[in-house]
């Protein structure tokens, strides 16, 4: 039986709402999420679907005034919807370490890349300064850094991307946070540097047991790291279940897509499926019906649920509608686009 304290996170009926011309509109809505120890949870989705807004609403940075957060993320005991500002702050670098895809926009140009990552210690622990500076050098060395003493005196434009990434890493696991938030931690990377992020990645979540939520829209980032998947479409999670199920047995038309649209080889003329369409915006959002309907357009009206709803339908398999018992992709080629595949 799982222990009660393998659960990190327990994300009930959260919606997310941003004020656009005076009217909120749910841009997370209604996402019921898990985060157990030693996990990695990959949230994955086009752009626009919402995932970047469950991780900011996860660690409280929004604009206050004009996002409208409700339902319970669970934190052990704590709810951290509602937080006030000042326990978030401990909670913040101390429990919950983040990644985010830009390292540069991360890290203070003006100041040394050691002592950027010493003064997260310095605001979380009662180290001294010395102990601080060790305490740098052993997370560049955790994190790959070479020749860790003189990167410490750097400054990021000193620093390649990956390096800088390793930065914001090390400066993230600190003071060995339970849980890592990770939103598009590669995306900014050339794709040698990506494969080595994402093994540090991993190797760290084995180390330190913490649990992971990796943001991204690349589903190889996906098969190579993830434990459990789930896939957002227009603000809702429309699939969840394992990363094998994901792979190996998706159901709804979305995942199907997103896979389907996943290149098979490194041919760069190899024809892709492209989903057509886009994921609408907040304001164009469909509050009714099936938000993907408009994006399959052969599957008929009726195959979709009025008001979907999430169905267990194997153990820890979730799918939103039933619309995927008569999916099917066209047979000829008028969703099929050459794209390059590069
Ligand atoms: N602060 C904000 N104010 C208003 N609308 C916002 C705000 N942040 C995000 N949105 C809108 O909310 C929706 C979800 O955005 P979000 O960034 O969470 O998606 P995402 O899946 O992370 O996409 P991306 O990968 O492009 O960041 C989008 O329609 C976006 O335009």
């Amino acid at each position: 039986m799982e222990k009660q304290s393998d659960l990190l996170l327990d994300i009930q009926h959260l919606h997310t709402a941003y004020r656009l011309q005076g009217n909120f509109y749910d841009a997370a809505d209604d996402i019921n999420l898990t985060l157990k120890r030693d996990e990695i949870l990959a949230i994955v989705g086009e752009s626009g679907s919402g995932k970047s807004t469950i991780a900011s609403s996860i660690i409280g940075l929004y604009d206050h005034k004009n996002t409208r957060v409700t339902g319970d993320i669970l934190y052990n005991e704590l709810n951290l919807v509602g937080l006030n500002e000042s326990l978030f702050n401990k909670i913040r670098g101390n429990n919950i370490g983040m990644i985010f895809q830009d390292p540069l926009a991360s890290l203070n140009p003006l100041m040394k890349v050691g002592d950027q990552v010493a003064e997260t210690l310095y605001y979380h622990t009662d180290m001294n300064e010395k102990q601080r500076v060790t305490r740098v050098i052993e997370l560049f060395n955790q994190v790959g850094m070479p020749r860790p003493e003189e990167m410490y005196n750097m400054y990021p434009h000193e620093l390649s991307g990956g390096l800088r990434q390793r930065v914001v890493i090390a400066m993230a696991i600190a003071c060995k946070p339970e849980i890592i938030i990770a939103d598009e931690p590669t995306t900014a990377l050339d794709v040698t540097i990506q494969a080595q992020i994402l093994d540090l990645l991993e190797s760290i979540q084995k180390e330190s047991h913490s649990g992971i939520i990796l943001i991204t829209h690349d589903l190889g980032v996906v098969a190579e790291t993830a434990d459990e998947v789930a896939v957002m479409y227009a603000g809702q999670i429309v699939e969840k279940a394992d990363v094998k199920t994901i792979f190996e047995h998706p159901l709804h038309p979305y995942t199907r897509s997103l896979l389907n649209s996943m290149p098979q080889s490194d041919d760069e003329d190899e024809e892709l499926h492209v989903i057509q369409g886009t994921v609408p915006s907040l304001k164009n959002m469909p509050r009714t019906g099936d938000r993907f309907a408009a994006r399959i357009p052969w599957i008929p009206a009726s195959a979709h649920e009025d008001e979907p709803k999430v169905h267990e339908v194997e153990p820890g398999h979730f799918v939103r509608c039933t619309c995927w018992q008569e999916f099917h992709f066209l047979d000829d080629d008028s969703n099929k686009e050459v794209v390059k595949n590069k």
